[in-house]
């Protein structure tokens, strides 16, 4: 029998699908290479009462993924909304998060920025300042605290797959558990799976909330690389630039060191942050 279903969560060879009625398969991808997400739609053939196998996979809305010289990795798929999830404390790096919305923007989706433990009135001034840059752009940023009113989150959910996103340690999974009263068991399912024993979040998984939100969680970020981007998808992924594109003298312009650069003349004003171009031109580089 053909079904069709939501992967829910993605770790080794193995796919957990929910189907229509909530009920869930242990799924297994036909053929050897498999590239799905958490957050794919497939079309599963139910084997047993509780396994299935993965036989083709629908046209992704988005796909999320991170890639190097070496290899890619898929993070999520059909996510309408990349929340950056950064806190007070420990640190967080300003660099991660532009990646973060580079990926986001490079396939159309919102974003919004949280905040998290701001129940640590004594740090919240600090850690808000390198944020600016980003409200600047347009960029929400939310200020909450997990452990006390993450449900100040709820109205930015409605209607959306959305992604947490964000360094290890800023509060992702302490965020979930408190919206989703039954995320620790799935978790732990998770690890008792890969016999990892640990706490943290190694893959990603997907959560209900009622019917009209889910929240896929992921794994701490430590890089973010984005090397199947052209450069004219990460041009275009920085917002303060795209109505300078076009403009600069030579038309292949690289915004490096060309002369009569339009960017180059906007970050001279001021219009542009040092530091969301920094991040640009490593960005360019790594692709070469
Ligand atoms: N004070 C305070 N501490 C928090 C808050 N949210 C999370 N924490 C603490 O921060 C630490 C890290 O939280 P996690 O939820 O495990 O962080 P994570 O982002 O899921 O980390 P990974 O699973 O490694 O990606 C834990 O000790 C939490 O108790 C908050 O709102 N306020
Ligand atoms: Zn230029």
């Amino acid at each position: 029998m053909k079904l069709t279903g939501t992967v829910v969560a993605a770790y080794g060879r193995q796919y957990r699908v929910e189907l229509a009625d909530t009920t869930t398969l242990l799924c297994f991808p036909r053929g050897k290479k498999s590239a799905i997400a958490c957050g794919d739609r497939v079309i599963v053939e139910q084997s047993s009462a509780n396994q299935g196998v993965i036989s083709s996979i629908e046209a992704r809305r988005t796909l999320l993924y991170r890639s190097d010289h070496f290899k890619q990795k898929l993070i999520a798929a059909n996510v309408t909304q990349v929340i950056v999830v950064v806190a007070t404390e420990p640190a967080f790096s300003d660099e991660l998060i532009t990646r973060c919305i580079v990926a986001a923007e490079s396939q159309d989706i919102k974003v919004l920025i949280v905040l998290n433990k701001c129940d640590l009135s004594e740090r919240v001034a600090a850690a808000r300042a390198p944020l600016a840059q980003y409200e600047k752009l347009g960029y929400p940023v939310m200020m909450l605290s997990a452990t006390q009113d993450s449900a100040l989150l709820l109205p930015h959910l409605a209607g959306h797959l959305s992604l947490l996103i964000g360094q290890s340690g800023m509060g992702k999974s302490t965020l979930i558990n408190s919206l989703i009263p039954d995320a620790r068991a799935a978790t732990r399912e998770i690890s008792e799976a890969l016999n990892t024993g640990k706490h943290t979040t190694t893959h990603s998984r997907l959560y209900r909330l009622g019917t009209a939100a889910a929240l896929i969680d992921s794994p701490g970020l430590t890089e973010f690389g984005l090397q199947h981007l052209s450069s004219e998808d990460i041009a275009l992924a920085f917002l303060e630039l795209r109505p300078l594109l076009g403009k600069c003298r030579f038309r292949n312009c690289r915004h490096d060191r060309e002369p009569h650069c339009s960017v180059h003349t906007a970050l001279g004003h001021g219009d542009i942050d040092p530091r969301r171009y920094a991040v640009f031109r490593s960005l360019c580089a790594e692709i070469g």
